[in-house]
């Protein structure tokens, strides 16, 4: 199983530590980008992947039953576009795009394009914000980076939180990540994916009971990056606002993020989006 190996998943991995479900899984920890590599390798049976990622790929991979994703119902925290003028002023501008990212820097170019109304020219380079603002009026980072960024904004950057600005401009959630199976497994092994997304679930209600605990394993977590280490406090607020759900409201902002993104001609695939309903347990699958 994939992990992925920012903050992000501090609390699936503090959950599936205490309720000892993590010996169970051979986990495997890395970006996202990678993760999504190693599944579309056979490498990686199940793991968390962009979005985006997943909304081209409905053919290779399922959302696990009942689903876990990576969401938030307004602020996210870690998923900013950074600019130095307001994002008005972004017509005609440079916007430098992380590599790490496929759902916001989609969310963004969406945003920016037909929610401010701006066409600024973009660059896809690897995720530094002072590189990228060598080189760019904006940038657009996910992630433990980003979160530093929100926890202690920069004079003179403006950190535009993506998941507030979607939800202003649509009144939906956002769900920058999904975990996925590959087919082959789920139709495989059943009943395996299924114990995987129960333990996935479990891992995030047990999080979210003790939120105290989750967020001293994440600092301690947070400084042994380069980064250093990012408060309590932070990490809590950022726990606060992640949401590992993935309802009917989370079902109908992938949707429309689907739809806003096929009208610009990306992600055009039709496939449905539902979790596939869970086998029975004991019945023929
Ligand atoms: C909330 C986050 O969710 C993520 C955002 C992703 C993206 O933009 O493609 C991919 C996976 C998740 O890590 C984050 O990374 O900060």
């Amino acid at each position: 199983m994939g992990d992925i190996s920012f903050l992000n998943c501090a609390p699936l991995r503090w959950g599936l530590a205490h309720s000892g479900a993590r010996e169970q899984f051979d986990m495997v920890s890395g970006p996202p980008e990678w993760l999504a590599g190693e599944l579309l390798a056979g490498r990686l049976d199940a793991g968390p992947v962009s979005l985006a990622r997943y909304l081209r790929h409905t053919d290779a991979w399922e959302l696990l039953p009942d689903g876990v994703a990576i969401g938030s119902d307004g602020p996210v925290h870690s998923c900013h576009i950074v600019s130095r003028a307001p994002l008005d002023n972004l017509d005609g501008a440079v916007v430098a795009l992380s590599e790490a990212s496929r759902s916001t820097t989609l969310l963004a170019r969406i945003l920016l394009e037909d929610a401010v109304g701006v066409r600024p020219v973009y660059r896809s380079v690897p995720q530094n914000l002072d590189d990228m603002l060598d080189i760019a009026d904006a940038a657009v980072l996910i992630g433990d980076e980003a979160l530093r960024l929100h926890a202690r904004p920069p004079a003179g950057l403006r950190i535009q939180d993506t998941g507030a600005l979607w939800r202003g401009w649509t009144g939906l959630p956002m769900v920058f990540a999904v975990w996925v199976v590959r087919r082959e497994v789920a139709r495989e092994h059943p009943l395996a994916v299924r114990a995987l997304a129960a333990s996935l679930t479990d891992a995030a209600e047990r999080a979210g009971a003790h939120p105290e605990a989750v967020a001293r394993a994440a600092a301690a977590e947070s400084a042994r990056s380069p980064g250093g280490r990012l408060s309590e406090q932070v990490l809590v607020d950022y726990y606060r606002v992640l949401d590992y759900s993935l309802g009917d409201r989370q079902l109908a902002a992938m949707s429309e993020f689907r739809r806003r993104a096929a009208a610009r001609g990306e992600l055009t695939e039709e496939r449905s989006l539902h979790p596939a309903t869970p086998p029975v347990p004991g019945g023929r699958s």
